[in-house]
């Protein structure tokens, strides 16, 4: 449990310290993790694997959350980690983090973004496409180098989810089809390569996902591909990757699998339906993102203005929102707010929290039954802690907000609050350039 309420001062505590203090200290909006949270959960996953006495690899998606910080935290602990962009690559190798246990995920990797990564070194890429198999055999050829890959493909399984954040159907944009023979067709052009160590397969079904029925289907179609791969090509696959997508809980009301319920689930059959296949038992990977670091992390935000109307519920207006956190907004996300500095009254009231951004749509919580509030207070939504941050942006010119790490009751900025002179750093002078031009 990341957060607990200390019932002397009636203030909610994150990694036992004060959300008020912080809040106060650091300033707000403020975006805080509990590490020991996602120590936990790593270790949850690794467990998992242990009592099935199977080889698995726990790769962080770092796109859930992506700073140094993060993956300093995460690399004593074995953890791997994909990364998407040369920016997250960037990210990781700033903190240290071993190529060796990146993997490239995209669908649609440039010349530069594949150089880099041949150029570091990386674990794995998983390709993704024909165009991207095609080039990676360009540039592997011309550096006369090897790097071993996953051919991600899309199993047909679509995980019950909102529609934008599926990706497992056989219409999407990620992965070669396995039904119109193209994922056979990347193997055998993969394996005629001598600069490709396909290692296995890569399939990923979606996100926040809430029992482990899809992962099943997902892990019993690739078991099925990969003993069409053995018969038909006489290829054995090192690795199963079955992706992340585990989901967790937002609100009252959720009730997920946990996530490694789920994974232990998912590895049970893959154990069964190998073991009918007569296929040795390759190492699995997961990519969970979320669900390391979402119930992690709490965002706090000062209470500003409110408008109150006779019959109508008060706006509360709060001095962070869309640009901090764009799921509500974007994907009608639900989030779970406590008033930070008086949790528990036995008077209260039904608000509108919202943002300060020029959006009607800027509406952090549509409607949340908390303490009578009051400008000044602080308030906290839990489990921000995936696909916040990340997502932030400077709409309007506001700066993003700072990022703390509560490590055993110590709280260090692992992003600082972004000022003014860092959102004008990119812009270029036109009136001077203008002028110049003349
Ligand atoms: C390929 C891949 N792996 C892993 C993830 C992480 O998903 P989640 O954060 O839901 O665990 C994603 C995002 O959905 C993804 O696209
Ligand atoms: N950004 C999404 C998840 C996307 C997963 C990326 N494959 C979210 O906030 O829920």
């Amino acid at each position: 449990m990341t957060t607990t309420v200390e019932s002397t001062k009636n203030h909610l505590m994150i990694g036992g310290m004060d959300t008020v203090k912080l809040a106060e200290q650091f300033g707000t909006p403020l975006i805080a993790y509990d590490t020991q949270d996602i120590v936990r959960q790593v270790k949850a996953f690794q467990q998992t694997f242990a009592n099935h006495r199977i080889d698995g690899i726990v790769s962080y998606a770092s796109k859930a959350f992506c700073v140094k910080g993060i993956y300093q935290l995460l690399a004593p602990l074995g953890v791997h980690a994909d990364v998407v962009s040369a920016g997250e690559m960037a990210t990781a190798f700033a903190a240290g983090f071993p190529a060796s246990r990146l993997s490239f995920h995209g669908n649609n990797k440039s010349v530069d973004e594949l150089t880099m990564a041949l150029d570091h070194h990386l674990g794995t890429i998983i390709v993704d496409n024909f165009v991207e198999l095609h080039l990676l055999q360009r540039l592997l050829q011309e550096r006369d180098e090897t790097i071993a890959i996953q051919i991600r493909v899309t199993p047909g399984v679509s995980a019950h989810t909102h529609q934008y954040i599926q990706t497992g159907q056989v219409d999407s944009k990620f992965g070669f089809d396995i039904g119109s023979g193209q994922a056979d067709q990347a193997l055998t052009e993969a394996l005629a390569d001598d600069h490709l160590e396909v290692r296995g397969v890569h399939a990923h079904i979606g996100s926040q996902i809430f029992e482990s029925t899809g992962f099943v289907m997902a892990a019993e179609k690739l078991i099925e591909l990969l003993t069409h791969w053995h018969e038909a090509f006489g290829y054995s696959a090192q690795v199963l990757n079955i992706g992340g997508g585990f989901g967790i809980k937002y609100v009252e009301g959720d009730d997920p699998q946990s996530p490694e319920d789920q994974l232990d689930t998912v590895l049970t059959t893959i154990e069964a339906r190998l073991g009918n296949h007569h296929l040795e038992m390759p190492e699995i990977w997961i990519e969970p993102g979320r669900s390391l670091v979402g119930p992690a992390g709490i965002n706090l935000y000062r209470v500003g203005a409110n408008k109150r109307v006779p019959g109508l519920l008060p706006y509360v207006a709060v001095d962070g929102g869309m640009g901090d956190n764009i799921r509500p907004a974007l994907y009608q996300a639900a989030y779970e707010p406590v008033l930070a500095n008086h949790v528990e009254d036995s008077s209260k009231e039904t608000i509108h929290i919202v943002g300060k951004y020029c959006e009607s749509g800027d509406i952090l919580v549509n409607e949340a039954t908390l303490p009578v509030t009051k400008t000044g207070d602080v308030i906290a939504l839990l489990a921000t802690g995936a696909y916040g941050y990340s997502m932030a942006s400077n709409y309007n010119r506001n700066p993003r907000p700072a990022v703390i790490f509560i490590d055993h009751k110590h709280a260090s900025v692992v992003v600082r609050r972004e000022t003014n002179r860092d959102i004008l750093a990119l812009d270029e002078d036109f009136k001077k350039s203008a002028a110049e031009a003349r």
